[in-house]
């Protein structure tokens, strides 16, 4: 009998793929990112991204133009920035809600999800994807309105993936020891980290991938996952 009481997912390259990312959410993104900070630039949230991301970049002074050209290319770096993530959440709100696309879920994620959830585990995220760019995708899925699942989800305003120190915040705010938490994952090198914190860990490899002994379990999809 496992001692697992909670799982915490990742998103990209875990329960959905690295292409519906990249190839559909990012350009929406770039597409967008220019008429989005000129009609809703002096929105206070707006005001208050650009502002993170200028002041991660240490630019002291720059111009509207100027800002969006440097956002674009860390759209195009898939650089992990928290205001980034945060004001290309609030871009994806538009697509998601203008129906330009529904977010991709491997089909058997939803049916895994819905039968932990059912045998008592709590169920969270951790993406880079800025939480409520999480709630969207998993509210707009390919299988339906998942977010009933979820007991919580985080991104990187707790702490950046690849941190030890955000495996710790976050099993103290799930309120369970480490050891009680699985983490799933793509990224070998957020794995070291939670496992580090003390979490239980797996791997997803997701065909054409192949299966590659990295010092985690690792599994083709979430039916073979030992929770
Ligand atoms: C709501 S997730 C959108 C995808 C994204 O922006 C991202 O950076 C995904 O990173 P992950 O940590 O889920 O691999
Ligand atoms: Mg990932």
């Amino acid at each position: 009998m496992s001692d697992i009481r909670a799982i915490l997912t990742d998103i990209e390259g875990t329960t959905s793929s690295i292409d519906f990312v990249k190839d559909v959410l990012f350009p929406y993104a770039r597409q967008h990112l220019p008429a989005f900070v000129e009609t809703r630039g002096e929105e206070a949230e707006v005001r208050h991204w650009l502002q993170e991301a200028a002041a991660e970049a240490g630019i002291v002074e720059a111009s509207r133009t100027e800002i969006v050209d440097m956002l674009i290319r860390w759209i195009d770096e898939d650089r992990k920035s928290t205001a980034l993530k945060a004001l290309q959440g609030m871009i994806w709100r538009e697509g998601y809600e203008s129906k330009a696309y529904v977010s991709h879920m491997y089909p058997e994620v939803a049916g895994r999800l819905q039968a932990w959830h059912a045998r008592g585990l709590k169920l969270y995220v951790y993406s880079s994807g800025s939480v409520p760019a999480q709630k969207l995708l998993f509210g707009h899925s390919e299988s339906g309105d998942l977010t009933p699942l979820f007991s919580g989800y985080f991104d990187t305003q707790t702490g950046h993936k690849r941190e030890v120190e955000s495996y710790r915040r976050i099993a103290g705010e799930i309120g369970l020891p480490p050891a009680q938490i699985l983490f799933l994952s793509d990224i070998r090198e957020e794995l070291d980290a939670a496992r580090a914190a003390g979490m239980r860990t797996t791997q997803l490899i997701r065909p054409p991938q192949r299966l590659s002994d990295n010092g985690h379990p690792a599994v083709a999809d979430f039916d073979a996952v030992a929770a």
